[in-house]
Parts: structure tokens; C-alpha cells; sequence
């Protein structure tokens, strides 16, 4: 018999058949009724979590870590917790579910379970029965009871540890708004000055290299420059799931638990990454309610949008666009430039503004490669002490410009060509040298000079092993025809815009 009970209490505990030992096998029973009846993933995420406090006349009491589980177990369990629970005691009179947030640690101190049996009463409420400590784990604690995770005793420290990586370049000031990212900067400054969470989670999503990750960064800087007490952590998404996975392993769940659900900010870069990874999309699940119950500012950046991401549960997925979702479009050849010009100015080779011009016009990809083009220039021009030119640009990203040209394949412009022409994709490399083939073929090798950079010879080759003077042929003849002949012009100019998309 657990030591300080009180006479009252003993008699309630009696009516459960004796011993404090009873209701917690009551508990263990009915608890694997319920997984029975609801399932494994359901159990995980609802049931699980839920420990015995004791009974007091008749109510059972139990505890949550989190308001939004307590809701939702009331509205879906608890009913069916009671039914269970009377046929093993006939007099239970009502099952009360309450919130037992996880207390913080002292720092240096190992933290206590979050649901760590408590003998305070809320002040005029009548002491309950506590379930003693040294019963089985499995019913008395989530976790057993670990040194911090990190090894490091201070959780400022812990914080620090994990957003080490911030990125010193990656701030608002450093950022260029534009058209495709007005709205998620705006949304991203919004959340970083804020007092209080002013929407959650913020949702940022954009293709690759559109600046998600740049954004992040830039709310954690200015929280800490403005709330250096404020605590944030930021990760990537696989991160996150590999600490989990290692304290899983080592049994440091507890103190997993403690060290994401106690800070104020708490960012996930490239979420997309635990697609198909259930137990950590369960513990996410988890942090995220435990936070947003407490009103601490989530932040969670994917490559596509929460209702698009496969492999993540539905539930996670509809908590993911509970708060604003704010995507970064792709970029416009205005954003593409001024990017290019504030990244010049900050280096210390003159870059001439037709260079930018040109690379903002063909490399449209993403800012990533923009800038990796740039830096090529620069580092050249550094190296072998010459300024860069028009010229250098084209020699020196070949690669780059060609991968960009990409996006129209000479095949691609073959097809359009024979369908617009009404001829057959084979008449595009046969020998048959009649006007209605000769001439649609001419079209489409001039078309693969305007939209690809391709070299005549390789062009030739795509034609059916033409010699590179036959592409150059071709193409002289396509624009003599096109200064002559005004239909032909715009026919030929259609077919390039189709090409161009
Ligand atoms: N608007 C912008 N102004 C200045 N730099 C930008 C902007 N957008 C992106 N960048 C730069 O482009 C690079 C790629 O951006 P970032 O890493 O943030 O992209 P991402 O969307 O997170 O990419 P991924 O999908 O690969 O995670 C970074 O160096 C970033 O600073």
C-alpha cells in the first residue's frame, strides 16, 4: 500500500477489491482492450500517452501532457474508457482526463518524467489517490528516467548545440524580395518580431533552391538578436529523426521529449523527410500539439504543400496546414537580377551589369545555381587576375548555360515540327530531300540554333549524321525566309514560342 493515503482514500481503493496494486492491473486491462478494439497507430497516439492518477469517490483521474490530446480523448475515448473500466468496477461514477504538461528541468538536474506522480491538490479539491512510483513502467511512466541527451546539462547550451548551424549569410537583410516571395518573407517577419505566436504552424514550401532555408535562418536571427532569452531550436527534419532514433536506442526518450517540447521556437526544415517514417512522424505529431497547446511558435519548411505530402499521415498533414502556408514561387527574370546585383555588390570583383543581365535571362533554374554561376565568374576572375566579360561568362559556364537550355531538347523540337508540318518524325533525319520534308527540317535545325546551345556538328548529328555545314545552310535559309515571307515568320516564330513554354 502506497505510503500516505489517507483513510477516504483507502476505502475507495478497497471498492476497486483492495489494493492500489488493483487499479493499476484494472488499468493494464483495459488498456489492452483498447488496443484490441482501436489499433496500434491509433493506441500509439491517443491511448498510450495517457497515465493513471488514482480514484477518488468513484472518478478515475487521469493525465495528458497536452490540452489538444485531452480534448480529443474526450471527445472520442473517454466514454468508451468508462464503459470498459465499469465492467471491471461496477461503481466507478466517471473518468476525468486533466493536462500534466511536462515539467521543466532545473538545469543540470536530470529531468523527472513528465507524468511523474504528483501528491499536490489543486487548492479546495479533495487529495486524489496517486499511483505509488515503483510500479511497473510500463503503467506508471512514459519513459524511464535518462541523463539529457546531448550530455550537455544546460538546456540553454542543448539549444545552442543544435542551431549551430545557422548560417551567418542567411538573414532578412541579405534576402530580395520580390514578386514570388513577398508573401512568405512578409510572413517569415511576422513570426520572427512577434510577442506571441501569431499563426501555427507557418508553413513555408518552394521548389528546390527558391530560399525556404534562407528564410529560417533569418527568423532564428532576428529572434535571437531581439529575444536572445527566447529558446530555438532549428533542425533539419532528418535531424530530427535521428536524434530520435538515438534516443530511442539509448533510452533517452524522456529527455527527448523534454528538450522539444520546452522551447519557444521550434523550427523543421525539409519535412518532406520523414515521409514513410511513422514513429517519427508520430513524435512530431506529438511536440507539434504539446507546442502549439502551449502557444510556442512552430515553424516547418517542405518542398511541397501539407495536403501534397506523400507518405505523411493524414492527421499529421491536416496539422501542417492548421496555421498559414505561405509558398516562394519560382523566380522572375526582375527577382533573378536583383538577386545578381546584391550578391555582386557584395563581393569585390565589378561585375558588368550585361553579365548579370545575361545570367539572370538564362539560368533560371533556381537562386542556388545563380549563385554558383556567379561564383564561378568571381573566382576565375580572382584566380587568373582578369575582369570578367561577356565573353569569360559564356566560356566559363558552358555547362551551366547548356544544362539551362536543357529544358528544349532538340527531340522535343523535332516532334513539334513534323506535327506542325504534317509530316512524320522520321522525315526529320531521313535522306529525302523533297521541299515538304527539306523545309520542315530546315525549320526545326534552325529552331535547335535558337533554343538550345548545341554546336552545329551536334545539331547535324541529331539530324540524321548531317554535316555541320548543312545546319548552317539551314539556318541561313530559314532567315532569309523569314525577312521575305511575313506568314512564314510568324509560323516559325509560333512554333518558338510553343518550344519556349
Ligand atoms: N530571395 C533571395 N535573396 C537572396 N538570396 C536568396 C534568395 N532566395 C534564395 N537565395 C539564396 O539561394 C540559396 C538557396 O536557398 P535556400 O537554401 O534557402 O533554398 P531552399 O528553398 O531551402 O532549398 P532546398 O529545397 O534545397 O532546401 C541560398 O544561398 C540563399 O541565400
Amino acid at each position: 500500500m502506497a505510503a500516505g493515503l489517507q483513510a477516504r482514500e483507502l476505502e475507495d481503493v478497497g471498492a476497486a477489491g483492495g489494493e492500489t496494486g488493483d487499479l493499476v492491473e484494472i488499468w493494464a486491462r483495459v488498456r489492452a482492450r483498447l488496443r484490441a478494439e482501436v489499433g496500434d497507430a491509433a493506441f500509439r497516439s491517443w491511448l498510450k500517452p495517457l497515465t493513471l492518477i488514482g480514484l477518488h469517490n468513484g472518478q478515475l483521474r487521469m493525465a495528458v501532457p497536452s490540452r489538444f490530446m485531452r480534448d480529443w480523448l474526450n471527445s472520442n475515448y473517454v466514454d468508451r474508457i468508462q464503459m470498459l473500466w465499469s465492467e471491471e468496477q461496477p461503481t466507478l461514477v466517471g473518468v476525468e482526463i486533466v493536462v500534466r504538461p511536462p515539467a521543466r528541468p532545473a538545469a543540470a538536474e536530470t529531468p523527472a518524467p513528465a507524468n511523474a506522480p504528483s501528491n499536490k491538490s489543486a487548492p479546495g479539491e479533495a487529495p486524489v489517490v496517486e499511483v505509488p512510483t515503483g510500479l511497473p513502467e510500463r503503467i506508471s511512466r512514459a519513459e524511464p528516467e535518462q541523463p539529457p541527451l546531448l550530455e550537455v546539462d544546460d538546456e540553454a547550451e542543448r539549444c545552442r548545440a543544435i542551431s549551430a548551424s545557422l548560417d551567418p549569410r542567411f538573414t532578412f537583410e541579405n534576402f530580395v524580395v520580390g514578386k514570388p516571395n513577398e508573401f512568405a518573407y512578409a510572413a517569415a517577419r511576422r513570426v520572427a518580431e512577434a510577442e506571441t505566436a501569431p499563426f501555427n504552424p507557418l508553413f513555408l514550401y518552394s521548389g528546390v533552391g527558391l530560399g525556404k532555408t534562407h528564410l529560417m535562418h533569418a527568423i532564428a536571427w532576428q529572434i535571437r538578436h531581439s529575444h536572445p532569452d527566447k529558446r530555438v531550436i532549428y533542425l533539419s527534419a532528418e535531424k530530427f529523426m535521428y536524434q530520435f532514433v538515438r534516443a530511442l536506442r539509448t533510452k533517452d526518450t524522456m529527455a527527448f521529449k523534454e528538450q522539444f517540447r520546452s522551447v519557444d521556437v521550434l523550427m523543421i526544415d525539409d519535412v518532406q523527410f520523414i515521409s514513410g517514417r511513422d514513429a517519427t512522424q508520430e513524435e512530431l505529431f506529438h511536440t507539434f500539439n504539446s507546442l502549439v497547446d502551449d502557444n510556442r511558435q512552430i515553424v516547418i519548411s517542405a518542398d511541397k504543400s501539407p495536403s501534397d505530402l506523400e507518405g505523411v499521415e493524414e492527421r499529421m498533414r491536416s496539422r501542417l496546414g492548421w496555421g498559414l502556408v505561405a509558398d516562394i514561387h519560382p523566380t522572375t527574370y526582375e527577382l533573378r537580377l536583383g538577386i545578381l546585383q546584391s550578391k555582386a555588390e557584395q563581393l569585390a570583383v565589378p561585375i558588368p551589369e550585361k553579365v548579370l543581365e545575361f545570367l539572370a535571362h538564362k539560368i533560371t533554374s533556381n537562386v542556388r545555381v545563380l549563385e554558383g554561376a556567379l561564383n564561378r565568374l568571381v573566382a576565375h576572375a580572382t584566380l587568373v587576375g582578369r575582369s570578367v566579360t561577356l565573353e569569360t561568362t559564356h566560356d566559363l559556364l558552358q555547362d551551366l548555360l547548356r544544362a539551362s537550355d536543357r529544358r528544349v531538347t532538340i527531340e522535343e523540337i523535332q516532334k513539334k515540327v513534323a506535327e506542325h508540318f504534317n509530316v512524320r518524325l522520321s522525315d526529320m533525319y531521313s535522306a529525302r530531300r523533297a521541299r515538304s520534308v527539306a523545309r520542315p527540317r530546315q525549320v526545326a535545325m534552325y529552331l535547335a540554333k535558337q533554343l538550345t546551345s548545341r554546336s552545329l556538328p551536334e545539331i547535324g548529328r541529331k539530324f540524321g549524321g548531317r554535316d555541320h555545314t548543312t545546319v548552317m545552310h539551314a539556318v541561313r535559309k530559314i532567315e532569309e525566309l523569314k525577312a521575305t515571307d511575313h506568314a512564314f515568320a510568324e509560323d516559325v516564330d509560333l512554333l518558338r514560342r510553343m518550344l519556349e513554354g
